[in-house]
Formats: C-alpha cells, structure tokens, sequence
C-alpha cells in the first residue's frame, strides 16, 4: 500500500537523504519545480507548445522556491512568466532565495497583491499557486487570502487554469482542513508520495486532481522508518479473496448477524447479505421469536435460529463454528440489545459492533471499551463516533487556528487505543486504525467519489462484508481495508440509483474484475 504523509514525515525523508549525501536541497527544488512543469504539460497538452502567460504565486518558504523553479522552466519555454511574492526576498530560505535571485535575472517578480492573478483585461493562461506547502502554520490572511480565495473564479469565469504545488495553499498537510481560505484548483501536484490533506477531509472539492511525482528520494522500506505511517487503501489482491478449491462450506467460517424484533429485521437482512456474498461459508440471523416469520419470508441460504436473549446467545455461542458476529443494524438500544452485546464481547469472537450497538453506550462509553477486545470492531459513522468519543469528536469539529491541525486520523488512532480494538471512522474518507497504532484511510473521492452510497442500508452492508471477511479468517484490519474497498467498489459498479440492496448484488462483478 502507498503511505499517506504528514509534512514532518516528508521533512524528515528529504533531511535524510541530504544527509546521507545523495542530493541537495537546491536538487529537490529543481525537480519539484520540473515535475509540476512535466504535469502541467501532461494535463493540459495544448500548453506544452506555443507561448503562453503564467502568474506565479510564491510564498514565503520553500513551497516559494519550488515557484520560482517552474516560472523559470516556463520562460525557458517561451512563456511570459510573471512572479508575485508574497513577502520579502531577503527572507526566502536559503534554497527558495537562490532560485528567486536566479529567476529575476530572467523574469519579473512583483509584490503579491489582491490583483495578483490578473485583472480582468489581463488574465494568465496559468496560475501557479507556490504560496503555502506543508509549513503552513497559521490561518492565511490579507492579500493571499484574497487572492487563494479568487482562485475558483478565475478558473471558472475566465478559464484560467490552475494549479497548487504541493498542496493548495490554505489547505493544512497533515489534516486537509482549511486555515482561513479554501482554494479550488483544477490541479495539485505533489511530490514524492500523497500527503495526508490530498484524502482527508473533503480534499476533492480543493482540487479536482492530484498528481504525485517522483523527486528521486528513496521509499522507506524498514519497518521502523514507516512505523507511525497511514497507509491508502488499494484494490485487494484476487488470492486473498478466491476460495481454496478443495475447501467446503465451513472451511470459510460462519457468521451470525443478530436482528432487531418484527418491523426491524430488514438491517439485519442486509448485514448478512453482504457477509454471504463475500464468501462467509454460512450465515444465520440470530432472531427475536416475535420476528421469526417475517424473517423466514425473506430469506433462502441465509439461516436464522431463534434467540430470546442474551443467555441464548450464550449457549448459542457453545458452537464455536460460529466464528463471527455483527450485533447492531436494527438491534434497538433497549436493555434486552444491550444484554446480547454484554454477553457477545466475552466470548471473544470475532465481532463487528455498528449502529444501535455503538449508540446504546452513549452515556457510559467506558462501559463498552471495557468489554472491548483486539478483535472487535466498532464501525461509526459521524454522529456515533461522537457519541462514543464526544470529546475528540469536539476537537476534530473545532476551527483550527493553527497548523498542523487534529485531523481525522488523530482522532480514529485515539479511538482505538481508548477502546482497545479496531475503530473504523466511515465516511468519504474512512479511516482505520487498531489499538496498537496501525492506521489505513480509504478514499471514495476524486474518480472513486460515490455518492450514491449515502442512502439508508449502506453502513448495515458494510458491517456485513466486514463480518463475513472476519469469518473468512482475515484479521480485523485487513478485513476492515479490503471490505471498504469492495462497498465503494460495487457503488461505483453499479452507477446512480444505487440502493443498499444492490450492493451486494454487485459483488460478483466485482469479484470477476479483481479476477478472483
Ligand atoms: N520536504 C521536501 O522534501 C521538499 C519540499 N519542497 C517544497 O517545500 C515545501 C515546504 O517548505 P517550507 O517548509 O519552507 O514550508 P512552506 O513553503 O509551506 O511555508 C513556510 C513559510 O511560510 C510561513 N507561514 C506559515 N503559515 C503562514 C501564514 N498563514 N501566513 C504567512 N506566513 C506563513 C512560515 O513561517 C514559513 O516561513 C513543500 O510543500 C514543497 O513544496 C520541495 O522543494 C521539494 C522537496
Ligand atoms: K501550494
């Protein structure tokens, strides 16, 4: 998987290899600047011949540097480049300030001011946004912000094409939140591998598209350099998906999913849909006797056994084929519900805690954190991350007044040591991350958006894939990762009017296009 950076970790990579004698910091700004140019060309074919008109925004650090580098490559291409600094040159750090005395050799550098952009009469083909790249500290403010701020409508009434180095200045690194102005680009070009900001938070509505370029500098491969890393999701691997040819049915586990009472068992339905389609070899609704006819009318190869309560659950689980357990869609937030989660947990199977199942500790989180083990996940949405974790869902929801803010990330990892088990954040950004510090984010943006997730049942689907990859034997991170990936997989399969129903449905496609 590609890690997912903070600005201190992409720091401490480039200090390195400058220490260990491989290349100059003056090296990395030249290909940074090089690379944004390459991209640019690349996105927007119609630029890489001709001449044509860029402003240049450069900011007062290194991101600056990296500015002055691409004004210097476009006029050796013809172009008629504008430089606009914001701040002093006297001040640029020593790399950023030799690439600004080598361009005004060449080219015009002019304070930045509100009309920096361009007026009206006069408007770039291009504007480079080099203002703020992971050293952003504090909220942007005066000039810069007004002309961040303009940005979108330069772009899209008068058609000028832009693009962020880095990050789109405002946009802090390691959180993706916004210290005091939102820029819309067409383009971000960054270096090396993705930073945190490119998928937390609603990153794609800062920049249509990001581009990563290679800078030369080395991936770190031990173990010990990538600790503390968040890794994105990626496609799963067909082999961790197929099932073995000479398995049967119980060689891939069996789920139980237990249900709310009649009138609320259609949740539960859809959790063990999805666990059924990602190959759980068998699954059975644990239902209330009450609900037991209405369940039996709608399902064929899914089992149900009945189950009045928290202790015949317990004898239940004397079977220890079943092997894991999802308790929350429709569950109820009642005594009775809570007795079946506080009979669950010690058994230690593996088991996915959602919805009602998360909601009924609301007054006393620690209640459930107690019960807790490595191998529970709890899967909330906003409104129940909040609930079990008021006070870092407070910080998270905060304006940031400086940066590097509380992101999404700090707050799922402290979820997990505080619960003592997997936590996964949903949302377009969903984040992952287990009690000992491992943390993933999967990202249903840009070309992956799918916003015909958002309709009732989709997070009860997805508590069911988890559990059924749980009853596939995979551990509870991995299942949490893959099973992500397919519930965003089979939304954009589908296309518009998806319905929770259909997601299941769509796996088989799915599964055929992984090759499994
Ligand atoms: N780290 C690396 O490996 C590389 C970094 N490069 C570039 O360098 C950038 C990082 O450079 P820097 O660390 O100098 O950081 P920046 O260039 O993002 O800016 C830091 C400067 O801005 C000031 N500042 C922060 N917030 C401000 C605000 N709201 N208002 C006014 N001033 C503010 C800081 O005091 C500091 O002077 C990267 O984003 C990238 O573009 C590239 O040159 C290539 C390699
Ligand atoms: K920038």
């Amino acid at each position: 998987m590609a890690e997912l950076l903070t600005g201190a970790q992409m720091r401490a990579i480039e200090r390195a290899a400058i220490a260990s004698g491989s290349v100059t910091g003056l090296d990395l700004m030249e290909r940074a600047g090089a690379a944004v140019v390459e991209a640019i060309f690349e996105e927007w074919p119609d630029l890489a011949s001709g001449d044509h008109t860029a402003s240049i925004l450069c900011g007062p650090g290194n991101n600056g540097g990296d500015g002055f580098v691409i004004a210097r490559h476009l006029h050796d291409r013809g172009w008629t480049v504008t430089a606009h600094l914001y701040g002093k040159a006297e001040k640029l750090p020593t790399d950023a300030r030799s690439n600004h005395d080598l361009w005004v050799a060449q080219g015009p550098c002019v304070p930045l001011t509100d009309r920096s952009a361009g007026s009206v009469k006069n408007m770039p083909d291009l504007v480079v946004d080099a203002i703020f790249g992971t050293g952003l500290t504090r909220p942007v403010e005066g000039d810069a912000e007004f002309v961040l701020g303009n940005l979108e409508t330069v772009r899209t009434d008068f058609g000028v094409r832009c693009v962020s180095v880095d990050v789109p200045s405002g946009i802090c690194s390691d959180s993706g939140k916004w210290l005091g102005c939102c820029p819309r680009v067409d383009l971000t070009v960054s270096f090396h591998s993705e930073k945190l900001a490119h998928r937390l938070e609603d990153a794609d509505t800062h920049s249509d598209k990001v581009v990563v370029k290679d800078i030369g500098l080395p991936h770190a491969e031990q173990s010990d350099e990538r600790a503390g890393y968040v890794w994105m999701v990626e496609p799963p691997a067909a082999r961790a998906l197929a099932k073995p040819t000479q398995g049967q049915k119980y060689s891939q586990g069996h789920a139980l999913i237990l249900s709310g009472g009649p009138g609320r068992t259609g949740a539960a339905r859809l959790t063990a849909r999805g666990a059924l389609r990602v190959g759980a070899g068998l699954v059975t609704l644990g239902v209330p006797s009450k609900a037991q006819a209405e369940v039996a009318s709608h399902i064929t190869a899914i089992m149900q056994v009945p189950i009045a309560n928290a202790e015949a659950l317990t004898e239940l689980l004397w079977d220890t084929r079943l092997n894991a357990l999802c308790l929350g869609p429709g569950l109820g937030i009642g005594d009775q519900a809570r007795g079946l989660v506080e009979a669950a947990l010690p058994l230690y199977r593996a088991t996915v805690l959602d919805a009602d199942a998360l909601s009924m500790f609301h007054k006393a989180p620690a209640d459930l954190f107690e019960l807790c083990h490595d191998r529970t996940v709890l899967t909330p949405h906003g409104g129940e991350f909040a609930r079990l974790f008021p006070d870092l869902a407070a910080k998270l929801a905060a304006e940031p007044t400086e940066g590097p803010a509380y992101s999404k990330v700090d707050a799922t990892r402290t979820a997990a040591q505080r619960a003592g088990c997997t936590v996964l954040f949903k949302g377009a950004a969903t984040v992952m991350a287990s009690a000992d510090g491992r943390c993933s984010v999967h990202s249903a943006q840009y070309e992956r958006a799918a916003p015909w997730l958002a309709t009732a049942g989709s997070g009860d689907v997805l508590a069911g894939v988890i559990t059924g990859l749980l009853a596939r034997d995979m551990g509870p991170m991995q299942a949490c990762e893959i099973a992500t990936w397919l519930h965003t997989e089979c939304a954009l399969a589908f296309g518009p009017a998806l319905v929770a129903e259909d997601i299941p449905e769509q796996m088989p496609d799915v599964f055929r296009a992984l090759g499994v």
